[in-house]
């Protein structure tokens, strides 16, 4: 990327994509070789192989693990709720974080059977952000700060991160973020989120439409698309998935609203996010043409269409379980079993 810094709080920023770590391909090597020796037809473990070789790599570990475990939810408010395009109201984002501290939540309950830590940031919950049909989400400085926010969130506590979200109104936020970075119709981005009826999907394209338009001249560098049409949960997902990177922890993204953060960076540099696996595809419908341009294949399909982290969540338990295969099977010499097909 031709740049000249300025001294600008995005720079900082766009500093970090040339000190990212890359994939260990000698701990994939490692992993690979006992794959073959563990007690089973080679490769049938499928996509649970590949999963344990994705850890690895991006643990910088021939043994992976997954001992602690983390969800953390970015909470935020967004000033286009006021246009009428989600099926609550905002009040609900800080009824739900009560809920969270509470343990009523599904990711709560989620994160208690697979033994997952939770962690839920409130970022300015009285504080909406500018409507996107009207301004900008955020400044510069507001941007940066909480994408650094985001980077402090998650230090140094986990070995495996899962991304979640709480704001209501932040599916016309993840759908404005795409359609100012794939084109398209507004159309073509926009869900029935919480479950908006046919007039409330009408108002989030509109809304999408006015605010890509409005700052169209500006949309393309990815930051900018990040401050003018996204949110505070946003800046901080993504600062969050930068950090991750540094330190050398695998992400889960989970689902709709998460991905739009994954592919702000993606946007940057797409191997920054290479060490992010889709957890699940959301039914908001367009994931599945997002996560196929981010080149990630999701784990789970389940139809649902939550946030939270609640997706992201649900596959640690296949990660988990991935693992342990790898680590604990026996070999076909400690098992005395045949090793070789006749
Ligand atoms: C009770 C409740 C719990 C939730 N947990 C996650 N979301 C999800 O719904 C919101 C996005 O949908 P929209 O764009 O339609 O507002 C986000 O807060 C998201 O995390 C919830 C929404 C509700 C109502
Ligand atoms: O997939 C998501 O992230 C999602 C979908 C609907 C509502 N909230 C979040």
């Amino acid at each position: 990327m031709s740049h000249t810094p300025t001294g600008l709080p995005f720079d900082d920023i766009r500093a970090l994509l040339p000190q990212m770590p890359q994939a260990s391909d000698t701990c994939v090597d490692i992993v690979r070789a006992r794959d073959q020796e563990l007690v089973k037809p080679a490769g049938a473990l499928g996509r649970m192989e590949e999963i344990v070789e994705w850890l690895a790599a991006w643990q910088g570990r021939s043994q992976p693990a997954v001992l602690r475990p983390m969800v953390a939810v970015f909470a935020a408010n967004h000033g286009v709720a006021a246009q009428g395009v989600s099926a609550y109201p905002q009040a609900v984002t800080r009824q739900m974080l009560e809920t969270f501290a509470a343990g009523g939540a599904a990711i709560n309950q989620i994160c208690a059977t697979y033994d997952i830590g939770l962690k839920v940031f409130d970022l300015a919950l009285d504080i909406p952000t500018g409507d996107i049909t009207q301004e900008a989400a955020l400044d510069e400085k507001a941007a940066a700060a909480t994408f650094a926010f985001g980077m402090e969130a998650i230090a140094g506590g986990a070995d495996l991160l899962c991304l979640g979200e709480m704001g209501i109104a932040n599916t016309t936020i993840a759908a404005a973020i795409y359609h100012a970075l794939y084109g398209g119709e507004a159309r073509d981005w926009v869900g029935r989120g919480t479950g908006v009826d046919d007039a409330g999907l009408n108002r989030k394209a509109a809304a999408v439409e006015k605010a890509v338009a409005l700052h169209k001249a500006h949309l393309r560098d990815p930051l900018e698309v990040m401050r003018r049409v996204g949110g505070r949960e946003i800046c901080a997902l993504a600062g969050a998935i930068m950090a991750a990177r540094m330190e050398r922890i695998p992400v889960v993204l989970d689902g709709y609203v998460v991905t739009a953060a994954a592919a702000i960076l993606h946007a940057l540099d797409p191997s920054s996010i290479d060490h992010c696996i889709a957890g699940h595809l959301s039914s908001e419908g367009a994931h599945g043409e997002v996560l196929s341009r981010l080149g990630k294949k999701p784990l789970l399909d389940l139809g649902m269409r939550l946030g939270e982290g609640s997706g992201a969540a649900l596959a640690v338990g296949l990660i988990k379980a991935a693992v342990a295969c790898h680590n604990d099977m026996a070999t076909f010499e400690q098992a005395k079993v045949a090793s070789k097909p006749n």
